[in-house]
């Protein structure tokens, strides 16, 4: 019986040419085959290189994973062009959190007086971002450029500092708000822990180191029952994770100071409010509840007892923030290393008369023309405190700090804004 072999190939007088080319075929066959494992094996070697690639990017947070919204040389000519300083012995601020509540009233107020301003905002949607957006479209109107852009980006830092010897840093970026720290805690750990200290690196190693004014809050108080609280307070009862990352924030700028000299400045925000304020906060959503005639929750404290704060108006706050930018001292270090002590200092900015809470929303119900639908409730153990109060002395002595509105007069002055901001007219909203 014929082999396969014979089969296909007949014997025939021409045999040996068969053979022959036979086996040339078989070699050929033999090459293609190792040649096509030698393909895969380098398919296999570029796809591995490609995922560890982007593995790495992805890891790297400081690089490339944030690279795309920034750089360019427009970009860096409106960076120049923003913090160009037109007064003399005025300064060049970068404020972080540019495009947030506070963030927006230093920026308009530095811009103001002829200091040089650039903002940086990460614009998340912690609450809504085109509140965010129709800031920096007011910043920009008065000349104040905002990058787009996170703080723990350190390159990006690192490119903000080459373009521009910024004199001082306005660090206001943080993840705010008391009771989401329950629902997200990572986030708090990202901005306040992680971005503060990516931020302190971008500043020791600046050349020259600028002076660096930051947010606190009163919550570091957190159960400390001595009022009113005063800086040399305890404040190691932390009641929510937002407060513990604030006085983790206290202790990690503490050693930025001491071992690289940075001049640092922590402000205790106590509960600030105004237009163009945080929709999250209790006035704000208590406002847009009224209006839409929808029942708002108000949290009661032991024993039934009315919870109350230190509300504080903005351009009080914003006065505070330029006086702290006014005396803080120079950092010391240059190239990353400490050549001297430098100021580290801490205040309360706060208004030093608290109100309680369904008194601000009595104030509310007057200006808005509308009864509230009072739900009460007690107070959720969710990182809240009874009462905040504020004494001032330290702020008033060193920074020339004084608050000059009351709760009355400054919800006024929101009210009016939230009306003409979300096209209310005579309390209707505009169709
Ligand atoms: O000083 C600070 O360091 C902090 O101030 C602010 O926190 P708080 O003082 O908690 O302000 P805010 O939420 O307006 O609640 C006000 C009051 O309304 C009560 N409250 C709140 C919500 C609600 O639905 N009902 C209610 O009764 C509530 O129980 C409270 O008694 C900032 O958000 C925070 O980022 C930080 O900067």
């Amino acid at each position: 019986m014929p082999s396969l072999e014979e089969e296909l190939f007949p014997s025939t007088p021409g045999k040996f040419k068969i053979d022959r080319a036979h086996s040339m075929n078989r070699q050929f066959h033999r090459c293609f085959a190792s040649t096509s494992t030698m393909f895969l094996w380098a398919l296999f070697l570029i796809a591995l290189t490609a995922s560890y690639l982007s593995f790495q990017s992805f890891v790297d947070t400081g690089s490339k994973y944030f690279a795309a919204s920034w750089g360019g040389l427009q970009w860096e000519k409106q960076v120049r062009v923003s913090s160009q300083i037109r007064r003399s012995g005025g300064m060049s601020v970068l404020v972080t959190g540019g495009a947030g509540f506070v963030g927006t009233h230093v920026s308009l107020a530095l811009k103001r007086r002829g200091d040089g301003v650039v903002g940086l905002d990460n614009f998340n949607n912690y609450y809504d971002p085109s509140l965010k957006k129709a800031r920096r479209a007011l910043l920009e109107s008065h000349g104040v450029f905002v990058v787009e852009g996170d703080i723990n980006d350190s390159r990006l830092l690192e490119k903000l500092f080459d373009i521009v010897a910024f004199t001082h840093v306005m660090h206001l970026a943080a993840q705010a708000g008391v009771r989401y720290a329950m629902e997200n805690p990572n986030s708090y750990v990202h901005s306040n822990i992680a971005g503060l200290v990516s931020l302190l690196e971008a500043c020791k190693s600046a050349n020259p180191q600028p002076s660096v004014v930051w947010a606190s809050s009163s919550s570091v108080y957190g159960l400390n029952e001595k009022v009113p609280f005063s800086e040399s307070d305890r404040t190691d009862q932390p009641a929510s994770l937002y407060a513990a990352t604030k006085k983790a924030g206290e202790e990690i700028t503490h050693t930025y100071n001491h071992i690289y000299g940075l001049s640092i400045t922590g402000l205790r925000f106590f509960t600030v409010y105004g237009p163009w304020g945080r929709p999250d906060m209790a006035y704000f959503s208590f406002t847009r509840n009224i209006l839409q005639g929808k029942p708002i929750k108000i949290y009661r404290g032991k024993n039934r007892v009315d919870l109350a704060r230190d509300f504080t108006y903005v351009d009080d706050i914003v006065k505070g923030c330029l006086g702290s930018l006014d005396t803080s001292g120079k950092s010391t270090g240059s190239g990353g290393k400490k050549r001297g002590p430098a100021p580290y200092r801490i205040f309360n900015l706060g208004n030093t008369s608290p109100v309680t809470v369904p008194t601000l929303v009595s104030i509310l119900e007057r200006y808005l023309k509308t009864k509230a639908k009072r739900n009460l409730v007690d107070m959720p153990g969710n990182g809240d405190v009874p009462f905040t109060h504020a004494n001032i002395s330290l702020a008033r002595s060193e920074l020339g700090y004084k608050p000059t509105t009351d709760l009355q007069t400054g919800l006024k002055k929101f009210v009016r804004w939230y009306l003409s901001y979300y096209g209310y007219n005579h309390g209707k909203p505009v169709n």
